[in-house]
């Protein structure tokens, strides 16, 4: 029978909550995906990068830790990043203010529903449910925090985490992307000052995937890349994420107290690709809730970004992305069904 879309979307928490779920509806069902694909067999691990060399007064410190990162994101364009300063504390309690956003009722959740991709408060299910053709099994919540910060009036506590989490957050990855830009030959300021991070969109994308009876054939969120510059992540310490190396698989499980950061489709368009954003994918599990909070950090809204010139001179590197608003490409890529990077592609100059 062919799958019908449900009249009314429910959250996915909803529905995994229902007592005689043993099996998922088949608009959750993706083409068999994690046993046919190719796993990395090696116990290769993503790199790491010491957050407190980065900003150390030591000049030599300093620049072997931009050399470390540069090799990151030319290696992975994952990394994990310790030493960051944010207090464990708030990395918890920013992970239970998103379960209690979760946990509030439908109907209390649905007054934060975001009709268009730059609403600044989003909830919702799947990816972009109005035109998914199959759902992923993952609730969210989406909130602009910066240049304007805003936030759900519930639960209770929550705008106070948020705020104090963004803030701090903002600065580690201000200051990876001046290592970023420093590490590609150009000023520790070009990035901020090109894309005119001062007034960079942030946003909190927290995502929330309940158990699932058939993991195998669920997805919480299918492979992509992300739209901005560099996304910082955390978990609640259930494994989920996988990230594509060398053409690979590879699970990633990140340890206590630090960032997952990874480049993304901006740095490759400003780097013309010399650091690729990367495909990565979220996978579910029977047993335990899983929730993630993804914080994208990207230009202004109404920034143009275009490779650097600097990187572009001469004629055997020629401009490999057309120059775009963010704002439109944001619109592009939220707007559509997640694809891996086919948004990225669009952009993508034919050079032969
Ligand atoms: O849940 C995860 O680990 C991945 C989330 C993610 O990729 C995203 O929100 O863009
Ligand atoms: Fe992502």
């Amino acid at each position: 029978m062919a799958a019908t879309r449900p009249h009314k979307l429910t959250s996915v928490k909803a529905l995994a909550e229902s007592p005689a779920l043993s099996s998922i509806p088949s608009i959750y069902t993706f083409p068999k995906h994690t046993n046919d694909e190719l796993f990395s067999d090696t116990e290769e691990s993503i790199p790491t990068v010491d957050f407190s060399l980065l900003t150390s007064g030591n000049p030599d410190e300093r620049s072997k830790a931009i050399q470390q990162l540069g090799k990151a994101c030319q290696d992975w364009g994952f990394f994990m990043v310790t030493n960051h300063g944010v207090p464990e504390s708030l990395m918890k309690a920013i992970i239970e203010a998103c379960r209690g956003f979760f946990d509030l009722t439908e109907e209390e959740k649905r007054e934060f529903q975001g009709k268009h991709v730059l609403d600044p408060i989003r909830y919702g299910t799947s990816f972009n449910a109005a035109v998914d053709k199959i759902l992923c099994w993952r609730d969210y919540l989406k909130i602009f925090q910066h240049p304007q910060f805003h936030s759900p009036n519930k639960p209770p506590a929550f705008r106070e985490i948020a705020a104090e989490y963004s803030k701090r957050v903002r600065q580690v990855a201000k200051e990876i992307l001046r290592g970023v830009s420093e590490s590609l030959g150009l000023e520790d300021n070009y990035i901020g000052k090109t894309l005119n991070l001062e007034h960079g969109l942030q946003v909190m994308a927290a995502n929330f995937y309940p158990p699932c009876p058939q993991p195998e054939l669920a997805m919480g969120l299918p492979a992509h890349s992300d739209h901005g510059l560099l996304t910082l992540l955390i978990q609640n310490q259930i494994g989920g994420l996988q990230v594509q190396h060398n053409g690979k698989w590879v699970n990633i499980d990140p340890i206590p107290n630090s960032f997952l950061a990874n480049v993304g489709d901006h740095v490759e368009i400003l780097s013309n690709g010399k650091y690729k954003s990367v495909l990565h994918r979220a996978v579910v599990n029977n047993r335990d809730v899983r929730i993630s909070i993804a914080m994208p950090h990207g230009p202004a809204l109404d920034a143009v970004v275009s490779p650097a010139s600097r990187l572009v001179e001469d004629e055997r590197n020629p401009p490999a992305y057309r120059a775009m608003k963010y704002k439109e490409y944001l619109e592009l890529q939220q707007g559509s069904m997640l694809n891996g990077k086919s948004c990225l592609e669009s952009v993508r100059n034919n050079v032969i």
